[in-house]
């Protein structure tokens, strides 16, 4: 990655000022959109880092009811699982229109009516995704089947099933090139581990190039806004 194309590294003092400064570029983004069409549209990451920035997100002054907000993957889970992504976003988020990946009674077909709704979602007004420790962003893991088509860039935009090594359960997740379309594109990360992990990636250096987070940093480059706390 030429230093030209990098994504941008906004480094917080900790992890509420990053919530805090996150929410309120999100909300921005939103109510722009809102006040030029009828409907805005953003993906949301699951997982422990967003926490803190829903409660803030909800705390800003917005018109819920006019956005749609479907998480980037989710786990096949009940909605009501404690894993589940989708319902962290309702527990905070009540008003908004809500898309549950679960559109089909099996995963395939679930990610398939799922994909087809949100590359419907056109502007995708923003997108903030999250990264694990093993590199991988929304439920897009190294080593799963069907990799390196749910990276192909230039693959119709759409959902597939994930699989993280370490999970006896399926998942579904966006492929990147949907994730791609999003007109704001953000990545937000905590902690030491994850930060030397992203350093690696984005000097495109040693296992990292490899790992599903190196396709995410070349493919978005200067487009994509990380957003670092420890
Ligand atoms: O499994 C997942 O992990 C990532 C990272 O989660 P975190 O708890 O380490 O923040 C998350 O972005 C993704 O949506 C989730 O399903």
């Amino acid at each position: 990655m030429s230093p030209i194309d990098l994504p941008r590294l906004h480094c917080h003092a900790d992890r509420p000022s990053c919530a805090r400064a996150l929410a309120q570029e999100l909300a921005e983004r939103l109510r722009a959109a809102l006040s030029a069409r009828s409907r805005a549209h953003l993906l949301l990451a699951g997982g422990q880092s967003p926490q803190a920035l829903l409660g803030e997100l909800a705390r800003a002054p917005l018109d819920w009811t006019r956005v749609d907000i479907s998480p980037s993957d989710e786990r096949w889970v009940p909605v009501e699982a404690p894993q589940s992504n989708l319902r962290l976003l309702r527990e905070a988020l009540p008003q908004a229109r809500l898309l549950d990946p679960r559109q089909a009674p099996q995963p395939a077909a679930a990610a398939q009516a799922w994909g087809a709704q949100l590359a419907e979602w056109q502007p995708l007004d923003a997108v903030l995704l999250g990264m694990g420790e093993d590199g991988h962003f929304a439920s897009l893991f190294p080593g799963m089947p069907g990799l390196a088509a749910a990276l192909d860039p230039a693959a119709a935009p759409g959902a597939l099933c994930g699989l993280a090594a370490d999970e006896p359960r399926q998942r579904l997740s966006a492929n990147l090139s949907l994730l791609l379309r999003g007109e704001w594109l953000g990545l937000l990360v905590f902690g030491a581990a994850k930060r030397r992990l992203l350093e690696d990636a984005l000097a495109d250096a040693g296992d990292a190039r490899e790992l599903p987070i190196g396709a995410l940093l070349r493919q978005a480059g200067r487009r994509l806004q990380i957003h670092w706390a420890p």
